[in-house]
């Protein structure tokens, strides 16, 4: 019943957008019945929920050596840190759980103790966080924070969690990371900012889950969507860390709890239970009041979403990886067999002043929106994606094969985008008529471009390298938005 709701409402969804007329729904003519994939089950993982916990801060030492104070701060505990890197491409390699080392007790002699290790997972370009549970991650570093220096001794214990009010990350339009750095404060500072930071984490749920781009997350465990603080952080950039989980202070030791270390200590009711050892110069004892802060915690779903200046959008088969790989030094994985692309392929493009992101998206299928094929595994790329490269097979009617006509191909795609998200196929676009080389694709490459007005179609043959300086020219004009031609059903001519 529900899912009947649902394709209602895309039917007048799409009615009212599009006025479909009795041709504008999905070709009749069956698929051509192509080989699935033998790899087809390693779907990529573009979206996965983690658990983090930092490192709890070391205990600090209570010691004495010839009545003088002598017990060490304990170290600081382990962050958790995201690190952005192009060689991940999902999340299949990423831990669920990432734990931080917790920090070393301190010691007599004023030694402190050792600074919990870091655990750094490493993430994909384009990898979004939101929050599930914790505190919005304050931090980006481009240094690693082993290289902060382990004898800075706090003046006192401070639980310096991170606080989306005073230090917060926002992702912009431009899809950056802004940070602004956390300063400590005082108690009544605290009070404070606490308030605030209720009524900012409010503000910027109920503007973040009212955004258009909010996305739906269909992972079946996640029972507390309605409390997911979406788009918190992305990491658009190689290099780029954001420390999502943060170590906790290390417990003071006696040296820094005393006043003046130097004199000789005074006996307090609490000191009592030590002063047998206090002639004694290896004395050492914990305290209760010298524990460490512990880590914080947090729950975040990760996504990825491709960040490419053009996106090759195209039935399976159709000749993207091909593409890719004759425009750019990408070497997509090529096959006759459709979904040899189970994730997208990037490449770049280099002209003498500009360089353009290429991303080749998994073939589409119709029903992709409702999952099928690789479904939303690849609808979600575009999302992020300047420019649409339609590329459609000038062959895969002909010669008694049982594919689709390219007008028909390019009303699929059309519907399949619009159907996942309303104007997903509102963007700047040119057609790429690949295979060219074929017999009879001289025809139904007229064909097309009697039937499809108003928008650049560029006959290549991507496997012979043939048509793909024309087409990098108007990839460029298009980014450069020298030309802003856009695809819409109305320009298909189906009949
Ligand atoms: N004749 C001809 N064949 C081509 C051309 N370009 C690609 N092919 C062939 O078409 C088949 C599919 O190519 P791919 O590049 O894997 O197609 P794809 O669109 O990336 O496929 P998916 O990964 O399923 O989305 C391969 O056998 C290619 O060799 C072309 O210009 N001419």
């Amino acid at each position: 019943m529900k899912a009947f709701k649902h394709m209602e409402s895309f039917t007048q969804k799409c009615i009212s957008r599009w006025s479909i007329t009795h041709y504008a729904r999905y070709s009749d003519t069956p698929h051509k019945k192509s080989k699935l994939a033998p790899l087809q089950e390693r779907r990529m993982i573009d979206q996965c929920k983690i658990f983090a916990k930092a490192g709890d801060g070391g205990n600090g030492c209570f010691s004495f050596h010839k009545g003088r104070p002598d017990g060490g701060n304990g170290g600081r505990g382990g962050n958790v840190i995201l690190e952005c890197s192009p060689r991940v491409w999902d999340f299949s390699g990423l831990q669920r759980h990432l734990i931080a080392e917790k920090g070393g007790p301190g010691s007599s002699k004023k030694l402190i103790g050792s600074r919990g290790a870091d655990k750094v997972a490493r993430v994909p370009i384009g990898t979004v966080l939101h929050l599930i549970n914790g505190d919005i991650p304050s931090v980006v570093e481009t240094q690693s924070s082993t290289d902060v220096d382990p004898w800075e001794i706090p003046g006192e214990l401070v639980y310096d969690l991170p606080d989306p009010g005073i230090g917060s990350i926002s992702s912009d339009t431009s899809g950056e990371v802004k940070a602004i750095h956390s300063t400590g404060c005082s108690s009544s500072q605290a009070e404070e900012t606490n308030f605030e930071k209720s009524e900012k984490s409010t503000d910027v749920f109920s503007q973040l889950s009212t955004s258009k781009g909010a996305p739906e997350f269909d992972t079946k465990d996640i029972e507390e969507k309605q409390e997911i603080l979406y788009n918190v952080a992305e990491l658009t950039e190689e290099g780029q860390q954001i420390v999502i989980a943060r170590g906790g202070e290390g417990g003071l030791g006696n040296v820094s709890c005393s006043k003046d270390s130097r004199k000789p200590m005074t006996m307090k009711a609490g000191a009592c239970q030590h002063i047998s050892n206090l002639q004694d110069p290896d004395s050492v004892h914990s305290s209760p009041h010298a524990a460490g802060a512990p880590g914080s915690e947090i729950v975040l779903i990760l996504e990825l979403k491709s960040i490419a200046d053009v996106s090759f959008v195209g039935m399976p088969n159709a000749g993207k990886s091909t593409l890719l790989g004759a425009i750019s030094r990408a070497k997509p994985a090529v096959g006759d067999y459709a979904f040899t692309t189970l994730r997208p392929n990037l490449g770049n493009l280099n002209y003498d002043d500009l360089s353009i992101t290429v991303a080749d998206i998994p073939g589409l299928i119709k029903g992709a929106h409702q999952n099928r094929g690789l479904g939303h595994a690849f609808l979600r790329h575009i999302e992020r994606t300047k420019v649409l490269a339609y590329v459609v097979d000038l062959a895969a009617a002909l010669n008694g094969r049982k594919g689709i006509a390219p007008w028909e191909q390019l009303r699929d795609l059309i519907l399949e985008l619009e159907y996942h998200q309303d104007g997903l196929s509102n963007r700047p676009s040119l057609i790429i008529a690949n295979k060219i080389d074929e017999e009879g694709a001289d025809e139904v490459y007229k064909e097309l471009k009697r039937r499809v007005q108003g928008v650049p179609i560029f006959p290549v043959c991507a496997v012979l390298g043939e048509g793909i300086a024309d087409l990098k020219a108007g990839l460029k004009m298009l980014v450069n938005a020298e030309i802003s031609h856009k695809l819409c059903l109305d320009q298909i001519l189906l009949a």
